[in-house]
């Protein structure tokens, strides 16, 4: 018998792609071949087309046939910032159902060393500015023996680039359209690997099909879900390729046949001198830029008048902050879009006929999801606040090699627990209120607290510590530390922050502070109480 108090994704408007994502993005490209500007590199003005990404994608799949990949547990790893030449490696793999893994360019050698060794890539695609990065940890991860840079015109330091690596195996009489994507099963496939700390613990392996891209292909392309542009009409990005947010949104762009304008970071003026040089009428940003659009003097100098969309996600935003920006920037609301790694991409986005600016939206097409009171295991009504679980095909099959935790993740009816919690209204607008799960969120950014802390218990002088996230007005949290220290040492604050600057990249810095105590709050079962960790901050900032 169905169970009472579902909520149904909207109905869709489009059929699921039967296929592979692989074969969809190759007809999207082909058919948006004639589109001179497939990404803008909004720093440097150059440009990549539709076509050449569709002909080196192509070519580039082919080599890496010839080359040897496509064995069963091959895996294609990317690690670059947002770059014109990010997706070449991450089509050719989809169009043959190798899994790609990408990493974030701007991790630490043993951020980086960590994070491979669970998706293990057998070739790695990297731009100019992350090889010093790979090189220093290839020599120490056996199972990478191939390096090719992504963005440039000739080899370096002894690493192909692209054009030597397709060179070996295929020359420049080689035809796209006479090569084919691979077809199987695409709820079988994994297409990628993406990293999340998930509820708890360390960072794990996501594993994604191909059904979960098609899926999302199929929420872009919505006239209510997706953004309302038509083909050759610009969307500036500021999410990076490498997380989920970035990565399923603009291969979503592909589909819909978008002009992609990239910034690799968020610089204020170049943010808005973007927009208005390129007329840019939708954005798609972390929720610290929605503050930035809100308060920031720098917006009255430009001319924004483009705009007609504005998309963030990724982290709560301030209903205060959103109407702020539908206001100043003469919109009738704000674009909202939650999701988890865990979930591909939104799950629940705001629909443009009822954008409720503060809520998250509704569930969108092919999801289900629920409220569930974790006391009673039962789905809650309207206006109740529970943990918010979803059910779909777009969903993570699981985490990589990873099955205890996937049960702790996706119970056995099917139905994956976000730790988020939230409620919905009557009409099915749901509202994100907060989080139970301990993973912080600085600036959108993944920090798992489990991570800080192994790192902080190597200091010889420290003998146990916590993490937590305080609350930030413009970073949305800050990762903070309590410290217990070994009897007789004493360290000073910038000690403890500096240790762990060393070994992290700079989105998980313990900007959030440091406070030394006599020990660190724990259960019975000596599970750390993340919210006894909060109290002891919000005690301190009470005190100035
Ligand atoms: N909108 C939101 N409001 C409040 N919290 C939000 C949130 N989105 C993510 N979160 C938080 O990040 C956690 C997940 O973090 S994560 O794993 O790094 N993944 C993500 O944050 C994630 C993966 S996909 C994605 C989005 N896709 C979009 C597509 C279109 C659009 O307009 C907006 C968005 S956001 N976000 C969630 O569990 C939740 O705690």
């Amino acid at each position: 018998m169905e169970e009472e108090n579902i909520m149904h994704g909207a109905e869709p408007r489009d059929l699921v792609h039967p296929g592979s994502a692989g074969t969809q993005l190759y007809r999207s490209l082909y058919k948006f071949s004639y589109f001179p500007e497939a990404i803008v590199d909004a720093h440097t003005h150059e440009v990549i087309s539709y076509a050449t990404i569709f002909n080196v994608s192509c070519r580039l799949a082919a080599s890496l046939e010839k080359y040897g990949l496509g064995k069963e547990d091959d895996v294609v790893g990317v690690c670059s910032e947002n770059n014109l030449n990010f997706f070449s490696p991450v089509l050719a793999a989809l169009y043959l159902g190798v899994p790609v893994a990408t990493s974030n360019d701007m991790y630490t050698d043993g951020e980086i060393s960590g994070h491979l060794n669970i998706s293990k890539p057998c070739i790695m695609f990297c731009s100019k500015k992350a090889l010093p990065l790979i090189l220093k940890v290839q020599k120490n991860l056996h199972f990478m023996k191939k390096v090719v840079v992504i963005d440039s015109m000739y080899d370096m330091n002894g690493v192909e680039c692209i054009n030597t690596f397709m060179n070996h195996y295929t020359d420049h009489t080689f035809d796209p359209l006479k090569f084919q994507p691979k077809e199987f099963d695409p709820l079988k496939k994994t297409a990628l690997i993406m990293s999340s700390s998930g509820t708890t613990g360390l960072p794990k392996g996501v594993v994604l099909s191909h059904r979960s891209l098609t899926i999302r292909f199929v929420h872009s392309r919505d006239p209510i879900y997706g953004t309302r542009t038509i083909p050759e009409t610009s969307i500036l990005s500021l999410v990076p390729f490498h997380h989920a947010f970035g990565m399923f949104t603009t291969l979503s762009y592909f589909v819909v046949g978008l002009r992609i304008v990239m910034l690799k970071k968020f610089e204020g003026e170049l943010f808005l001198k973007t927009i208005q040089h390129y007329k840019i009428p939708t954005i798609v940003v972390a929720p610290p830029v929605m503050v930035f659009l809100a308060k920031s003097p720098l917006v009255d100098k430009y001319d924004l008048s483009s705009l007609r969309e504005v998309a963030t996600g990724g982290a709560p935003i301030g209903k205060d902050v959103a109407h702020a920006v539908a206001k100043r920037l003469g919109l009738s609301g704000i674009l909202q879009g939650y999701g988890l790694t865990e979930t591909c991409c939104a799950v629940v986005i705001t629909p443009h006929d009822n954008l409720r600016t503060g809520s998250a939206g509704k569930v969108v097409p092919y999801v289900k999801a629920k409220i569930l009171d974790k006391a009673t295991g039962k789905a809650l009504g309207p206006n109740e606040r529970g943990e918010i679980c979803f059910k779909s095909e777009m969903l993570m099959k699981g985490y990589h090699n990873n099955p205890e935790a996937t049960r702790e993740t996706i119970d056995e009816d099917g139905w994956l627990h976000s730790g988020d919690i939230g409620y919905y209204e009557e009409d099915g607008t749901i509202y994100i209120v907060d989080r139970l799960k301990e993973l912080i969120k600085y600036k959108g950014y993944q920090v798992a607290p489990a991570e800080l802390e192994n790192l902080l218990l190597q200091h010889p002088d420290i003998a146990d510590a916590g993490v937590t996230g305080v609350p930030d007005g413009f970073a949305g949290q800050l990762p903070a530390a309590c410290i217990v220290l070994e009897p007789g040492k004493t360290l000073t604050e910038k000690e403890v922050v500096d240790f762990l600057a060393e070994r992290v990249t700079p989105t998980k810095y313990l900007r959030g502070g440091v406070i030394f105590v006599d020990r660190i709050p724990k259960g019975p079962t000596g599970k750390l109480m993340r919210q006894e960790l909060r109290a002891i901050f919000a005690a301190k900032k009470a005190q100035t």
